[in-house]
């Protein structure tokens, strides 16, 4: 099995509270990205401290509440289903802080880390607030809703955004990477994508490659399974009669998105 393909492993952390992914710098060959996939039960608690990193907290399915100890969040998310395809409320959460989220009803959670060490405003990103775009044409259509951006304040490091891609389509292509601190022309953010399908039987195959070929793993990817891109061009690409959703954390030493297209497969973007 690739070492950037992640499958669920189920440990109960307490009661009523099971950790499904758990990706950080020291599992996983990332510096600056890391994610948690948290499954609650109706009831149950999670806290934790945060040390130099910053969290944003997606309310994947169900309802939660969430505090900081400071402020609370009571009663947020917004679907049942991840594939109701609606936005959802998350709770940006900056470093030195701690935080408890108690499962309001049945819920999975989505943790993304990045680094952090000025600490800023705790803040609740409502539904409403994410930006939403339909990119691509042909075989490439896609569906985003960008949670925090590269031009959102609120985070130092973090970017999160989820994607919904309909059969027989691709996404994150044509081909594009951001693996090199190389502005204007590039910039270097590693990435994770944590992936759900929709019948949840499926399956997607994601490429993760470099122009060297350094690396080049072409992954059979299932539901709630998550990928790693510590560097390198990484397109997926879903079979007919699916849909596939993902959600990507990014973070490097500067915030900025700024993606580099493969040459070769440039072109597609050109069709009228
Ligand atoms: O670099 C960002 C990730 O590859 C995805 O979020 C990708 O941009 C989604 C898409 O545009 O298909």
């Amino acid at each position: 099995m690739s070492n950037l393909l992640r499958k669920p492993k189920c440990r109960t952390l307490s009661p009523g509270v099971t950790l499904f992914q758990d990706i950080n710098s020291s599992n996983a060959p990332v510096e600056y990205v890391g994610l948690k996939q948290l499954k609650m039960e109706k009831g149950s608690v999670y806290q934790e401290e945060l040390e130099k990193e910053e969290v944003c907290i997606v309310a994947l399915t169900g309802k939660i509440t969430v505090t900081d100890y400071d402020q609370i969040f009571e009663n947020i998310g917004r679907r049942e289903n991840i594939f109701d395809r609606t936005p959802t409320d998350s709770v940006y959460i900056s470093n030195d802080r701690r935080f408890k989220i108690t499962a309001i009803s049945n819920a999975k959670v989505i943790l993304c880390y990045a680094p952090s060490k000025k600490q800023l405003p705790t803040k609740l990103i409502k539904a409403s607030e994410n930006s939403i775009e339909s990119r691509g044409k042909y075989a490439n259509k896609r569906y985003v809703q960008n949670i925090l951006t590269d031009t959102d304040s609120t985070a130092n490091s973090l970017l999160v955004v989820e994607v919904y891609t309909e059969g027989g389509n691709w996404s994150s292509y044509p081909p594009h990477k951001h693996d090199r601190d190389n502005l204007p022309e590039e910039s270097f953010l590693e990435e994770i994508y944590y992936h759900e399908m929709n019948p949840k039987q499926g399956f997607v195959f994601q490429r993760v490659y470099t122009d060297d070929r350094s690396i080049d793993e072409t992954m059979t990817v299932e539901n709630e399974e998550a990928v790693l891109v510590p560097k390198g061009y990484h397109p997926v690409a879903v079979p007919d009669g699916y849909t596939s959703y993902y959600l990507n954390v990014m973070a490097g030493p500067i915030k900025i998105w700024k993606f580099y297209n493969e040459p070769a497969h440039e072109w597609i973007l050109n069709r009228k």
